[in-house]
């Protein structure tokens, strides 16, 4: 179907560090991720946004996986949150501990693994309204919205949503089919809720949009059909965010490394034996490359 929006194909770059770069001028990225059975995916968002040229990074979890996921990177921070009794954030027992984490954040990438629960949901429903500082919503932190997906169209600074097609049904009310029919059209029209927002349509041809500019990604592979790609994702994005990108320009930039990562990532593992780790581990390339080209 044919969307009224301008096309976009190049790839913006991040630029050259200057010589007397330091970690304060790349962004602080807080991660709010994890929960019981699920320390790898705040771990594979903390490493993916390290990967991605962030200055610092710190990954808050409850306070049974926070300790987990120190043991994966021993490049980020790691705080445990107040938990509830199924493993789970609480909040608002968190928000205290929330405020001072937020108040040091350049930007947040909210979501993977965290669970579904009413604490949740209002935790969520808190960033968006009440919180200034932008922000990556992804998975769960989609999920605990998928009530009151309206609340995304107050927000007043820039979030990028990274919806799988599972998520975006959920948040739409749109079936799978539907979307994947359509997936130019109902990004593009869930994007115009708001001038700040950016939607990531997952999938084979991930679409990113602001509602007015369109890019769809060439790169990427089926080997990426894993479990924690797409919490690679967000690390990436954020990432760039924090390093001062738009968010239009740095999920386009996120979207396209992380495929030239999964893509650099095939090459080793090929398409059947490739998990998540190797396409963060495949940023450092993507990266160099992109930086090369740009
Ligand atoms: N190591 C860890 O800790 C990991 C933790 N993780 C965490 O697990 C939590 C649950 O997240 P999740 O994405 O696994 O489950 P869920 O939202 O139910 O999605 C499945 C549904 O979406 C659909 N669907 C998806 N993609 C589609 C596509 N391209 N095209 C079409 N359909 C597509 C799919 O449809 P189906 O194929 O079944 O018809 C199904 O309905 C979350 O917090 C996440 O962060 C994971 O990241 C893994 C690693
Ligand atoms: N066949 C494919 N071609 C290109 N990219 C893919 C393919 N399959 C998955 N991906 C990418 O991998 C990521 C999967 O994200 P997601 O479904 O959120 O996984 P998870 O929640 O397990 O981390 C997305 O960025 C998606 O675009
Ligand atoms: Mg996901």
């Amino acid at each position: 179907m044919s969307v009224d929006v301008e096309r976009i194909s190049a790839v913006p770059s991040l630029g050259k560090r200057p010589a007397d770069s330091h970690k304060g001028m790349f962004g602080h990225v807080l991660v709010l991720a994890g929960g019981r059975g699920m320390a790898g995916a705040a771990g594979l968002v903390g490493a993916s946004a390290l990967r991605s040229g962030a200055g610092l990074v710190r990954v808050a979890s409850p306070s049974e996986v926070a300790p987990v996921v120190a043991t994966f990177e021993p490049s980020y921070m790691t705080y445990p949150l107040p938990q509830d009794g199924d493993g789970l954030i609480d909040f608002p027992a968190s928000a205290p501990a929330l405020n001072r984490l937020i108040d040091q954040a350049d930007v947040l990438a909210v979501g993977p693994g965290l669970g579904q629960s009413s604490g949740l949901a209002q935790m969520v429903r808190w960033i968006v309204q009440e919180v200034g500082v932008p922000a990556v919503l992804d998975a769960d932190a989609l999920n605990n919205l998928a009530e009151a997906p309206g609340l995304l169209a107050t927000a007043s600074r820039p979030i990028v949503v990274t919806p799988h097609p599972g998520e975006f049904s959920r948040l739409t009310g749109d079936s799978i089919a539907q979307i994947q029919a359509d997936r130019e059209g109902k990004a593009v029209a869930f994007a115009r809720r708001s001038k700040n927002l950016v939607v990531v349509l997952k999938g084979t041809g991930t679409v990113v949009t602001d509602g007015r500019r369109l890019f769809v990604n060439p790169t990427g592979n089926p080997g990426m059909a894993t479990g924690g790609a797409g919490d690679v994702l967000t690390g990436v994005i954020a990432a760039l965010m924090g390093q001062g990108m738009p968010a239009f320009e740095a999920a386009v930039l996120g979207v396209h490394a992380h495929g030239l990562a999964g893509d650099i990532a095939r090459q080793h593992s090929g398409e059947v034996g490739l998990i998540a780790g190797d396409i963060v581990d495949g940023l450092a390339d993507a990266f160099e490359a992109l930086g090369a080209l740009g």
